[in-house]
């Protein structure tokens, strides 16, 4: 039997838990903007798409022309489904109001339109995450305070990663879909449901190049993971990076692990590298939805109440138990 499309099974989720269809057309709307961005990937020198815009974006980090072309497919997309009253981008520092000739909608929208940004000249793997929120009141021109809710508020959230296959993971609170593309027929297909990672983990993932700038309790903890059997945890362990937080969310969803970015001196008033909004906490709840954790090192990145749309936070998310010791060993 052909596996269900994604707009078939969002219709499912509308008659088996009473989800909204406004947030249907919003999902599908973001799911057609992966799709061209996929192409675009796909297509690499071909389309013209790789190289350096020329641009910074606010966090001063140099913007790559697939950075631009995937932020305006994104904006343009979910405007156009007339479900959002407003949006936040990486690449765009001021919250994004829905052209006035587009209906409004009750859902805010924040997007990595083009995660792992440095991959993308060597073709290695890349994504976009989402996040969708509740808007307490519809209006034209969007503050940044309508977005500065914890990311216990979301209503759905999720990646669609561009790898050997195009593959679209979301959860709108009930567990974690994935969706392979089928790039002769252009669907998302439901591959696999109610994704869980084991609570012990084998792999970890970090960027080992920051070590000498890392906090106590991280070095402590990566070191014991170093130490595998001979260590305290008793084990060995494997490690990887990819450099896209994307690809390390999904190589967890699929065979566990722990993946962490610490906040370190290297920028001291920074609270990590990742950001809150458009990264940590959509991929938190996805986590969270899997049967895994995420903690910033002392709390639960989901009940954090951001500050700026554009804030940082230190990550450590994936198998239940890692997360917990790490969060410890930042109390002891
Ligand atoms: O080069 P580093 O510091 O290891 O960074 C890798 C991290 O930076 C990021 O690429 C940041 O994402 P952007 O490409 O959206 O800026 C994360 O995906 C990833 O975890
Ligand atoms: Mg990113
Ligand atoms: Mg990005």
């Amino acid at each position: 039997m052909t596996p269900l499309s994604l707009q078939e099974f969002l219709s499912r989720e509308e008659a088996l838990a009473g989800s909204d269809p406004v947030l249907t057309r919003l999902l599908v709307g973001i799911s057609e903007a992966c799709k061209e961005i996929s192409a675009k990937v796909r297509e690499g020198a071909l389309a013209g798409v790789l190289g350096l815009a020329g641009s910074e974006n606010v966090q001063g980090e140099e913007q790559k022309k697939l950075d631009i072309i995937s932020n305006d497919i994104f904006v343009e997309a979910v405007a156009r489904t007339g479900a959002v009253c407003g949006m936040v981008s990486e690449e765009v520092p001021e919250p994004i109001a829905v052209p006035e000739e587009l209906p409004l909608g009750p859902y805010l929208a924040c997007f990595d339109p083009l995660d792992g940004s440095s991959n993308i000249d060597i073709n290695v793997s890349i994504g976009s995450i989402f996040a969708i929120l509740p808007a307490e009141r519809p209006k034209r021109v969007p503050a940044p305070q309508d977005f500065l809710q914890p990311g216990r508020n979301l209503t759905a959230a999720g990646y669609c990663m561009y790898g050997p296959q195009t593959i679209l993971a979301l959860t709108l609170g009930r567990g974690v879909f994935l969706f392979t593309l089928d790039d002769v027929t252009g669907t998302f297909r439901l591959t696999k449901e109610n994704v869980r990672v084991p609570r012990e983990a084998k792999e970890f993932a970090i960027n080992m190049s920051n070590q000498r700038f890392w906090e106590a309790p991280v070095v402590r903890y990566v070191s014991e993971l170093l130490q595998g059997k001979d260590g305290p945890r008793g084990k060995n362990y494997n490690m990887r990076w990819v450099a896209a937080m994307v690809a390390e969310v999904h190589r967890i969803l699929m065979r566990g692990g722990i993946f962490m970015y610490p906040r370190d001196s290297r920028n001291p008033e920074r609270a990590g590298k990742l950001r809150l909004l458009y990264e940590a906490n959509p991929m938190s709840m996805l986590m969270e939805n899997a049967g895994g954790a995420s903690t910033n090192g002392h709390e639960r990145i989901r009940d954090i109440v951001p500050n700026s749309i554009h804030e940082r936070v230190a990550v450590f998310l994936g198998a239940a138990e890692e997360v917990e010791t790490v969060t410890g060993y930042h109390k002891a």
